[in-house]
């Protein structure tokens, strides 16, 4: 069985697209190897796969081995700088033409879900962070479902719930902590993305949604709220393009100077690639938020 390896499984959920589920399992996992635990990431959303194209991976083409499907290395372990290795598998990778999944219907996508999750090759694995598609669908149900039944007693460590500060947001995500309950899947906490944006200039951080609604709603369900997570630029930058955040001379963060190195690659420089892309996170002013996310997540798992 595909994830007989695998220490700890942790489920990414949203109840609404586009709140940033797979810009945080990105930074999680990336957090995760930097910090020194072997990680793989499993993207199952079937509405539109995007972990290939922010790993940089999006050309990549897995190969089957014996075992199942080989996941494509973002990076190897670097045991001298502490860094664990980082292995990605989607939906994506298999799909002749993107966007196919999309119209599937629910007994193909449900049969698929079930195929992915058996037929994946994991190696030693820390964590696998699973990416899944936004709300309580079919895909959900069946995802729980089959890990419930292939886990082994305590390998399923829970759900790392991902909301934006508006209230519509928390509504959908309100239903997505009902569904844990109800499907028996703990909740390691909420993480509110897009809370208020860091202006490079002045680092005045302006709340633009209202904030504090993922905090709210954590303390409702009585479950662990792991923190905010400003909008920044130049996240989007990297997440979606791979080039490095820059930030001009004097910008600091929480009092801690963030500004980009004299020595930074030049713009147009650069290339998309994916071993590149944990240096070029380390110096994003979201980085040090995510590891101490990360930190929580791991304190709690274990
Ligand atoms: N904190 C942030 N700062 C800046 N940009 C962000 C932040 N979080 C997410 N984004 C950007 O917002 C967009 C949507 O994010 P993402 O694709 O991760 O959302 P999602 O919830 O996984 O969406 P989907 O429902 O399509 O799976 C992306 O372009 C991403 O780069
Ligand atoms: S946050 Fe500061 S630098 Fe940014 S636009 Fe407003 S006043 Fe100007």
């Amino acid at each position: 069985m595909s994830l007989s390896k695998v220490k700890h499984i942790v489920l990414v959920l949203s109840g609404k697209g586009g709140v940033g589920k797979s810009s945080v399992t990105t930074q999680l996992a990336l957090s995760l190897s930097l910090a020194g635990h072997s990680v793989g990431v499993l993207d199952v959303d079937l509405t539109g796969p995007s972990i290939p194209r922010m790993f940089g991976i999006e050309d990549a083409k897995v190969t089957q081995a014996p075992g199942g499907w080989l996941p494509i290395t973002v990076h190897e372990a670097d045991r001298s700088a502490g860094v664990a290795s980082l292995r990605v598998m989607s939906l994506g990778f298999l799909l002749p033409r993107r966007g196919d999944a999309v119209v599937w219907r629910g007994p193909k996508k449900t049969a698929m879900v079930r195929q992915f999750l058996s037929d994946v090759f994991w190696d030693e694995l820390d964590y696998l962070l699973v990416d899944t598609p936004p709300g309580t669908s079919d895909e959900h149900i069946s995802l729980a479902e089959t890990l419930l039944q292939k886990a082994r007693p305590g390998q399923l460590a829970g759900a790392v719930v991902v909301t934006t500060p508006q209230a519509v947001a928390t509504a959908d995500v309100r239903k997505e902590l009902n569904f844990c309950a109800k499907t028996g899947i703990r909740v390691l906490g909420v993480i509110e993305n897009m809370s208020g944006f860091v202006c490079p200039n002045c680092s005045q951080c302006t709340n633009i949604f209202m904030s504090g609604g993922g905090e709210v709603m954590a303390k409702d369900f009585n479950v662990r709220f792991l923190g905010r997570v400003p909008i920044d630029p130049q996240f989007l930058v990297l997440i979606e393009t791979g080039k490095s955040p820059r930030y001009p001379a004097g910008t600091s963060i929480n009092g801690q100077d963030i500004s980009s190195p004299t020595d930074a690659p030049a713009e147009g420089d650069e290339t998309r690639d994916s071993a590149l892309l944990v240096h070029k996170y380390r110096s994003c002013s979201l980085a040090p938020i995510f590891s101490t996310i990360t930190a929580d997540v791991v304190a709690n798992v274990a």
